[in-house]
């Protein structure tokens, strides 16, 4: 879109996610030295695949849904990332999350490159036999390009565990064999994972626990904002409050609901939908807006993407913000956030958690040998307090805000992976 000055086209290319990744890209490979023939490889996804999927409604209709599967980079080793089901999903969106993806098996080191999958749908508004259907007509339509050593799917905003099974028995049909190395992410009597459905929010609060650290407090009464109650920021305000942190403000889609006293979490997880709507419930909402820029210690943003920009990024009034959603701070608001001496834990390591747990669930799957909470908890612990280490160390050594050291970090081993094979 042309506006007269430019300032509409301004604004769009500021929230371009899949810009704004590689912009970063670019500037972590010139720093590591690689030449342009790196980015120009690693600036896109190698494969991206668009598919139709036909579901007849309840209704007796037949609604035709579009879907993606991107594939960034698979250098080190089959690729791997969730599935989205989202009305504001684009081509442009999944390819930035399969980047995305890369980035953070390189920071937690699996042998893995990025991927991710999106439909464009509204799972809120569908029955439950309409999200089987478009479930298994997903998985039949990308079933070429996905498998247990090819592209290993798992759950992101608004898929669940429900829909790791169905799309799993559905490839295990097609491949007249159970596979649950397919896909992570299953419920534990198919081969999930202990762990894994709490991962993302356990390796955010590792995360928390470092970045406080190194800003000199106790996790012990520090005022907290969780944007989203779904998978990541329920479990996420649930172990920081344990912890003895006050979750004063929480959201979801609809508002968001703001308590100085601390909320009653517990209550809240427990009066949660699947979706991770609960304000719904209450009269004496705010908006999401308000809520970003409450006063606070720890602000995570739990949700979807572009939520701090260059217009609110002068009024978060957090000592650090962790990402738990894939690129919920633009380029802008990131530069803003580091300029006002805010430490800003990015997304490819501090949300990293749960692709790891989903390697633990695959290797579980591979090995058919099972380990106990307690085991994939340590594991956990081990790796990604390591990486934070490294980035932390890494953005002081070499003078950079966490997200360039991250994508620093990250875009080593798939850079030298692809030299290596001979690709550039
Ligand atoms: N589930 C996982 O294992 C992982 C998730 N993430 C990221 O974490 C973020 C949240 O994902 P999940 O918790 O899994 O999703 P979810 O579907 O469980 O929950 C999403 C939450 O965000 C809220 N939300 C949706 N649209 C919103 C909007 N426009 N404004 C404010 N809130 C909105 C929903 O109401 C819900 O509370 C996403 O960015 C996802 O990519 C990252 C790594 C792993
Ligand atoms: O668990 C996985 O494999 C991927 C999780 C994911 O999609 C993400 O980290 O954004």
């Amino acid at each position: 879109m042309v506006a007269n000055n430019g300032t509409e086209t301004n604004k769009e290319d500021k929230l371009d996610v899949l810009k704004s990744t590689q912009t970063v890209i670019h500037k972590a490979l010139e720093k590591l030295g690689y030449s342009d023939e790196v980015f120009e490889l690693l600036k896109e996804p190698l494969r991206m695949m668009t598919v139709k999927i036909p579901v007849r409604m309840d209704d007796g209709t037949v609604k035709v849904f579009t879907g993606y599967r991107a594939q960034h980079n698979d250098a080190v080793g089959p690729t791997k990332g969730g599935i989205r089901f989202h009305p504001g999903v684009t081509e442009k969106e999944v390819k930035a999350l399969s980047i995305w993806m890369s980035l953070k098996c390189g920071i937690v080191d699996l042998p893995y490159g990025g991927g991710k999958g999106g439909i464009v749908c509204d799972p809120r508004n569908m029955s439950f036999r309409e999200l089987e259907a478009l479930s298994r007509g997903y998985v039949r339509a990308i079933s070429q390009i996905v498998g247990p050593t090819k592209d290993i799917p798992a759950p992101d905003v608004f898929t669940n565990s429900q829909i790791m099974a169905w799309m799993m028995d559905e490839y295990s049909r097609m491949d007249e064999f159970n596979s649950p190395g397919f896909i992570t992410g299953k419920p534990l009597v198919l081969g999930g994972s202990h762990g894994r459905e709490s991962a993302t929010a356990k390796g955010v609060t590792i995360c928390i626990n470092e970045a406080a650290k190194r800003r000199g407090f106790d996790l012990k009464g520090a005022r907290v904002v969780v944007q989203g109650f779904g998978n990541a920021g329920s479990f996420l305000s649930k172990f920081l409050h344990d912890a003895g942190a006050k979750v004063i403000g929480i959201s979801d889609a609809y508002g968001a609901l703001h308590d100085p006293n601390g909320l009653d979490i517990d209550y809240l997880l427990d009066r949660r939908d699947s979706f991770g709507t609960v304000t719904n419930l209450f009269n004496d909402t705010i908006t999401n807006k308000e809520l970003l820029e409450l006063e606070c210690d720890i602000l995570v943003p739990a949700a979807i993407e572009n939520q701090i920009t260059d217009e609110n990024a002068h009024n978060i009034k957090a000592k650090i913000v962790v990402e738990a959603a894939n690129g919920p701070t633009t380029l802008e608001a990131t530069q803003i956030l580091t300029e006002r001496g805010i430490l800003l834990v990015p997304d490819v390591l501090a949300s990293a958690g749960g692709v790891t747990v989903s390697y633990f669930e695959w290797v579980q799957n591979n090995q058919g040998y099972y380990w106990s909470e307690e085991e994939v908890e340590e594991k956990l612990e081990k790796i990604l307090v390591k990486s934070f280490e490294n980035i932390y160390e890494t953005a002081e050594s070499r003078k950079v805000d966490m997200r360039l050291a991250a994508y620093m970090v990250g875009v080593r081993k798939m850079a030298e992976a692809s030299r290596f094979r001979g690709w550039v």
